[in-house]
């Protein structure tokens, strides 16, 4: 493996404390690099929004240690971890551009930098021309791929997408799963998908499982 992009040892977080902790993630030993493809599926409420939020470097952990030996500043910013959160919807009253532009410009980005990133990241997802349709004019697909937009736009070094294909059909989910692999590719970029349904198997070099909070690996 390259350099790795992030690496956990024994890592934990529980939520609260005494009679009322939850214990959301334990004992989580992984490293992601440049390289790997994985997916961590589990049911709901086994852990896996917490690992990536961990991953992410926006949670920290209550035990256990983690680090991103390839990135400065560590943790690394939005630019560099591409997240796509659970639920992270588009803000309606703004296109799809504007939307996608929006953790750019929010980022000190202008100008053409931002209109080329905006582009290349429509065009990685396929929404090549829908730039300028509203959110209420996409069909749920769309919708989803514009979400994935915004994440990818700032060319991201590590990409951690809970539940991107959440509630669209297993086709559609499927293709999306498709677009975000191959954009993880073009980008040479880490990918670690959580979601709550099986994955197609092909797509991904390491298929992980969240039970009750440990990461269990099933190849
Ligand atoms: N802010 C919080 N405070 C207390 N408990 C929490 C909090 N967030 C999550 N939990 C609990 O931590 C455990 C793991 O939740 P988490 O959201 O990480 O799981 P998940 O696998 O992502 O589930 P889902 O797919 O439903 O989001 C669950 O028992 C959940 O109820």
């Amino acid at each position: 493996m390259t350099a790795p992009l992030v690496r956990t040892d024994e890592l934990a977080h529980t939520y609260g404390s005494g009679l009322t902790a939850v214990v959301a993630v334990h004992g989580v030993s992984c490293v992601i690099g440049a390289e790997t493809r994985a997916v961590v599926t589990g049911r709901a409420g086994a852990g896996k929004t917490t690992l990536l939020h961990l991953l992410a470097g926006m949670k920290k952990p209550t035990a256990g240690t983690i680090d991103w030996p390839a990135f400065e500043p560590s943790p690394p910013g939005p630019d560099l971890i591409g997240l796509v959160l659970q639920d992270g919807g588009l803000l309606r009253d703004l296109d799809v551009r504007l939307n996608v532009a929006l953790p750019l410009v929010l980022a000190g980005r202008t100008g053409t930098a931002v209109r080329d990133a905006v582009d290349g990241a429509l065009e990685l997802v396929g929404l090549t021309g829908f730039a300028k349709k509203a959110p209420r004019d996409l069909t749920g697909e769309q919708i989803r791929l514009a979400i994935l937009a915004r994440a990818l736009a700032p060319a991201p070094k590590l990409i951690l997408a809970d539940d991107p294909a959440g509630w669209l059909d297993r086709p559609a989910a499927e293709r999306l799963l498709g677009r975000l692999v191959r954009a993880a590719d073009g980008l040479a970029a880490g990918l670690l998908v959580a979601t709550a349904e099986q994955a197609p198997a092909e797509l991904f070099g390491e298929r992980w499982a969240m039970v009750d909070g440990k990461l269990v690996r099933d190849r």
